[in-house]
C-alpha cells in the first residue's frame, strides 16, 4: 500500500486530506525525515519542528500563486517533500543533488533562494510591492524563526513593512532556539508572550468577534483601542502591533487545525500581520528534542539511538581556535570572545563556560558584532570575533568603517574560510580575500595547520591593529615541517627540491602542495613550496626571490581567483618583470556548488592528481622556451601592523 506521503505529488493533493489524515501524514513525514537524514546528514531538528506548520501553510496558501519565503531555508525539507521532491530526497546536499535550501531552479514552489538569516521579510515585502504595482492578487508569507528574527535586517524590514501597510504575513516560528539557545531581549519578550494565557484569550475573543461579524481590520483596531491603556501591558504582541502589524497568536505550532485557523484569519485581514507560532525544535524524535543543537545540522547517525559515529582524534580548526582563546584569556584579562549565534560551530562553547562574563553571543547579528568589537577595542579590550567567512560578509562596511579606519585591535577568527562542502554556494567562504585585501590597516593571515593557527592567534595580540585569521572547516592535520616563529609579513619556505616550478600554497593548501611535490619528484620534476602565511602584507621579498628561479608558478588558494592571492602574485611578478608564468589556481568566476569536498576539488580540478598532470604538461611545454632570470629592486614600504607597546 502506498503511504500518504507517496500520494502527495503536488501540494494540491493535500486539499483532499482530512484532519486525521493530515496528522497521519505528519507522522509519516517525521519517520521519513529521521530515516533519510540519518543517511545523508542535514538540518534535522528544525525540520522536525515545522512539520505541522508546513502542512498547514500548504493547505491554506496555494503556492502555485501565493508566495512563501523561508528564512535561512534550512527548514524547507517538509516543503520539498510536499512539492514533488520525495524521489530525489536521497540526494539531499550531495554533489549534483537536491539542495538543503530553497532554490528557484529546483521548483516553482521555491520562491526565493536563501541560506543566510534574516532576509525573508525584506524579500517578501519586495514581492508585495511588485504584486501591487503589477495589479496581481496573491498572498505572500515570510516564515522566519526566532533565531533569524535577531538579525538586524529582519528589524529593518519589519520597520518598513509596518509603515507600508502592504498586505503581507510574517510567520514567526518561535522554538526558543537559534542553533544554540536563542538570546536577547526579543527572545525574552517572546517568552513573556508565551506565558500570557489570559490575555491571549482576550485577544482570541476579539478575533472571534471579528470573524463573527465578518468585518475588517478597522473594527478590530477600534475594538482594541476601546480597551484602556492596560493593553500596553497585557495584549500579546504589542511590540509588533505598535510597529503596524496585526499580531495573531501565540498559536500551538503542532496543532494543524489551530494553525490553519490562524493562517485563514491572516489571509482575510489586510495589511501586515504577524502570526506567532510556538514549536518544539526536534519535535517527535526524542534525541533531537533532547539535543536540538546537536541535531540542528548533523552528519549520518544511527536513527535508533541518535548516536553519531565516533569522531577521529584530530582536532578541528574551530576547536583549536576555542582552546587557544581560552589560554589567551587566562593570561590576558583584556581578551574577550564574541560570536554571532555560532558558539558551537566556532568552538567557543567551553570558553563560554569558563569565562561567562567575557563571552558575548550577540544573536545572528554579524554587523552589530563587528562594531560591538570595535567599541570594546576602543575601550581597551582585545576582542576576538569568531565568525564564519560567509557570514562575515554581513559586516563588511563595519569592518572598514568601524574597525580598520580607526585601526582598532580586533582579531577576526574567520572560520569556514574556503569551501565548506554540503551547504553549498551560500556558505562557501571564498570571497573574504577578494573583499578584504583592499582594506588598509588590516593584516590577513592563513595558517597551514592547527599549530600555526594557535601561533597566529597569539601573535595577533602583539599587533596593535586589526588582524584577520582565515582557516577552513574541519580537521586541522599537522604539517610535518620545522616551525619558524610568526614574523610580520613573512612567509615560510616549506620545501625546495629544485627549480622546475614553485607552488605558493595558501593555508591548508600546503598539504596538497607537498603531496604534489612528492609525486612530481617521483617523475623527475623538482619544485618548491612556499606557505605565504600572510595574505596581507604579502612577503614580496620571499616571493620574488623564489619566483625568479622558476618558469612556472602555481598559486593554490580556496578563494575566488578574482581579487585573490594569485592575482596579487601575478601583479607583483609583472611589476617586477619576472618572466615566469603564474597560474592562479583558485575558484573561477562561478558560484561553487554543494557536495562533499572530494567532489568539489574534482569539480575545480584541484585534486593532487589533476595538479600533478597540469604541472607536468606545463613543464613539457615551457622547457622548449628559454628562461630569463631578471634582477630586481626588493625594497618594500609598509606602514601598518604596528607592534603593541
Ligand atoms: C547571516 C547568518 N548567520 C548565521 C547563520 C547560521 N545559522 C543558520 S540557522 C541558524 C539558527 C536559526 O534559528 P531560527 O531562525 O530560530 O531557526 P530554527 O533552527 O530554530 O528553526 C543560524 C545561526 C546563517 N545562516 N546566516
Ligand atoms: C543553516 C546554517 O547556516 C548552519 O546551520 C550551517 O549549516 C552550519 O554549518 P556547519 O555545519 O559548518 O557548522
Ligand atoms: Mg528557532
Amino acid at each position: 500500500m502506498t503511504s500518504l506521503l507517496e500520494q502527495i505529488q503536488s501540494p494540491k493533493d493535500l486539499q483532499a486530506l482530512n484532519e486525521i489524515e493530515m496528522t497521519m501524514l505528519a507522522q509519516e513525514i517525521r519517520h521519513f525525515l529521521v530515516d533519510s537524514i540519518s543517511k545523508t546528514g542535514g538540518h534535522l531538528a528544525s525540520n522536525l519542528g515545522v512539520v505541522e506548520l508546513t502542512l498547514a501553510l500548504h493547505q491554506v496558501y496555494d503556492t502555485f500563486q501565493d508566495k512563501i519565503v523561508w528564512d535561512v531555508g534550512h527548514q524547507t525539507y517538509v516543503h520539498k517533500l510536499l512539492t514533488g521532491r520525495l524521489q530525489s530526497f536521497h540526494t539531499l546536499r550531495q554533489y549534483g543533488g537536491m539542495s538543503g535550501f530553497p532554490k528557484r531552479h529546483e521548483s516553482l514552489h521555491d520562491h526565493f533562494n536563501t541560506g543566510h538569516s534574516a532576509t525573508s521579510i525584506s524579500a517578501a515585502l519586495g514581492m508585495a510591492t511588485a504584486r501591487d504595482l503589477r495589479g496581481e492578487k496573491h498572498q505572500i508569507a515570510a516564515v522566519i524563526g526566532d533565531g533569524a528574527m535577531t538579525g538586524g535586517m529582519a528589524f529593518e524590514a519589519l520597520n518598513h513593512a509596518g509603515q507600508s501597510q502592504l498586505d503581507l504575513t510574517v510567520v514567526l516560528n518561535d522554538n526558543k532556539m537559534s542553533i544554540a539557545r536563542n538570546v536577547g531581549g526579543l527572545s525574552n519578550y517572546l517568552t513573556r508572550i508565551r506565558t500570557m494565557p489570559v490575555y491571549s484569550r482576550l485577544k482570541e475573543d476579539l478575533e472571534h468577534l471579528m470573524d463573527h461579524f465578518a468585518i475588517g481590520k478597522s473594527f478590530y483596531r477600534t475594538a482594541e483601542k476601546a480597551k484602556d491603556s492596560i493593553k500596553y501591558f497585557f495584549v500579546p504582541g504589542i511590540l509588533f502591533e505598535e510597529l503596524g502589524f496585526t499580531y495573531i497568536g501565540p498559536i500551538d505550532g503542532h496543532q494543524i487545525h489551530d494553525l490553519k485557523e490562524a493562517f485563514r484569519l491572516a489571509r482575510r485581514i489586510g495589511g501586515p500581520k504577524l502570526v506567532h507560532v510556538m514549536t518544539v525544535k526536534g519535535k517527535g524524535y526524542a534525541p533531537a528534542e533532547k539535543f536540538p543543537a546537536k541535531f540542528h545540522g548533523i552528519g549520518a547517525f544511527d536513527p535508533k539511538t541518535g548516536k553519531t559515529p565516533l569522531l577521529t582524534q584530530i582536532p578541528t580548526f574551530s576547536q583549536i581556535a576555542g582552546s587557544t582563546l581560552e589560554s589567551l584569556a587566562e593570561s590576558d584579562s583584556r581578551v574577550v570572545a564574541i560570536t554571532a549565534a555560532m558558539p558551537d560551530g566556532t568552538g567557543l562553547t567551553n570558553f563560554e563556560h569558563r569565562f561567562p562574563h567575557r563571552f558575548f553571543d550577540v544573536g545572528i547579528a554579524e554587523q552589530h558584532a563587528v562594531t560591538f568589537a570595535a567599541g570594546q577595542a576602543a575601550a581597551g579590550l582585545r576582542p576576538f570575533f569568531a565568525v564564519y567567512s560567509s557570514f562575515l560578509q554581513r559586516g563588511y562596511d563595519q569592518l572598514i568603517h568601524d574597525v580598520c579606519l580607526q585601526d582598532l585591535p580586533v582579531t577576526f577568527l574567520v572560520d569556514r574560510a574556503g569551501l565548506v562542502g554540503n551547504d553549498g554556494e551560500t556558505h562557501h567562504g571564498v570571497f573574504d580575500i577578494s573583499c578584504l585585501s583592499a582594506i588598509p590597516n588590516l593584516t590577513i593571515l592563513s595558517p597551514a595547520d592547527g599549530t600555526e593557527l594557535a601561533d597566529m592567534m597569539r601573535y595577533s595580540l602583539e599587533l596593535n591593529s586589526p588582524v584577520l585569521i582565515r582557516y577552513p572547516r574541519g580537521e586541522a592535520h599537522a604539517l610535518p615541517v620545522i616551525r619558524e616563529p610568526i614574523q610580520f609579513g613573512k612567509g615560510s619556505v616549506l620545501q625546495v627540491e629544485g627549480n622546475d616550478y614553485l607552488i605558493i600554497a595558501l593555508g591548508t593548501m600546503a598539504h596538497r602542495a607537498m603531496e604534489v611535490l612528492n609525486q612530481t619528484a617521483a617523475n623527475g620534476l623538482f619544485g618548491q613550496v612556499i606557505n605565504p602565511r600572510f595574505v596581507k602584507p604579502l612577503d614580496h621579498t620571499l616571493l620574488l626571490r623564489h619566483g625568479q628561479q622558476v618558469r612556472q608558478v602555481y598559486v593554490l588558494e580556496e578563494n575566488q581567483q578574482i581579487g585573490g592571492l594569485g592575482r596579487q602574485v601575478q601583479a607583483l611578478y609583472q611589476e617586477n618583470q619576472l618572466t615566469c608564468q603564474v597560474h592562479t589556481l583558485g575558484i573561477p568566476d562561478n558560484f561553487t556548488p554543494q557536495g562533499d569536498m572530494n567532489h568539489l576539488y574534482q569539480h575545480l580540478e584541484l585534486t593532487v592528481e589533476k595538479l600533478v598532470q597540469r604541472i607536468q604538461k606545463d613543464s613539457c611545454q615551457s622547457s622548449r622556451q628559454p628562461h630569463k632570470v631578471v634582477s630586481m629592486n626588493l625594497t618594500e614600504k609598509r606602514s601598518y601592523g604596528k607592534t603593541a607597546n
